[in-house]
């Protein structure tokens, strides 16, 4: 089958605005694959710690990242993927803020990005794909019959991230939270290659007052409105 019949649904959106849950219960809902392309990202950056690879060093992250040996394993009793590197369990490890700061360092090097291209093409198989990130709909599927972008206000993304770390056993800060929220979006945004932005085609939805389900409920209702899902 062409790509361009496999069905494609993207969500973009800043940090902590509710992407990955989204399109967690998204592809379980219609039974596709996922792409947690921010995972990538987060992956890179800790093989490079890993292997003592500054994360300014744009050639040496080339190579990591055209040789990055990471694996997704969907887990079917749990809600979430497991992700090895290099054959190493670092699902929680990359879900530090730290990580996620470094993972956007990495991802402002235009021939990193690059690298990571193609990879990220190849997660688009039948039965279907529903791809998460910063540039899904722009960038890596410009072509996907079917975009959104998730936002919420920083405060909230923040409130909400606040929960999520506590409850892992982090112990942070709100107001810091609320600072590193907004670095990292500064970072995405004005970043020179694939910044963080809707695509022109994309469906924005502000979930700042709306539950996971509510903004799952107002995605379902676009989803079938397009027969490429049925
Ligand atoms: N609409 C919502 N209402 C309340 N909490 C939410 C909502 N959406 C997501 N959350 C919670 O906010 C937290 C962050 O969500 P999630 O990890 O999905 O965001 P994300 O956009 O994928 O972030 P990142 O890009 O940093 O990975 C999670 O704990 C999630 O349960
Ligand atoms: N498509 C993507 C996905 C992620 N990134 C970068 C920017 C983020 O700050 C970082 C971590 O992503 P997250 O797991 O928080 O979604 O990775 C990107 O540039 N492009």
């Amino acid at each position: 089958m062409a790509v361009e019949q496999i069905p494609l649904i993207t969500i973009d959106g800043p940090s902590g605005s509710g992407k990955g849950t989204i399109a967690t219960l998204l592809a379980k809902r219609l039974g596709y694959n996922l792409l947690d392309s921010g995972a990538i990202y987060r992956v890179l950056a800790t093989a490079a710690e890993k292997h003592q690879i500054a994360l300014d060093d744009e050639s040496a992250l080339v190579q990591l990242a055209e040789d990055l040996d990471v694996v997704f394993k969907v887990d079917t009793n749990q809600d979430k993927q497991c992700i090895l590197l290099e054959a190493l369990d670092v699902s929680d490890k990359i879900r530090t803020e730290s990580v996620g700061n470094c993972a956007s360092k990495v991802a402002a090097l235009p021939k990193v990005r690059e690298a990571l291209l193609q990879r990220q093409r190849a997660f688009l198989t039948m039965p279907g794909l529903v791809a998460d990130g910063r540039d899904m709909g722009t960038i890596v599927f410009p072509n996907a019959p079917l975009k959104f972008f998730l936002t919420a206000s920083a405060e909230e993304r923040a409130r909400r991230r606040h929960i999520q770390l506590k409850k892992a056993g982090e112990d942070v800060i709100l107001g810091s939270l609320i600072d590193e929220i907004r670095k990292r979006d500064e970072r995405d945004t004005n970043r020179s290659v694939a910044p963080l932005k809707p695509a022109a085609d994309a469906i924005t939805i502000d979930s700042t007052t709306l539950t996971i389900e509510q903004v799952l409920q107002e995605i379902l209702t676009e989803v079938s409105k397009h027969t490429i899902f049925h």
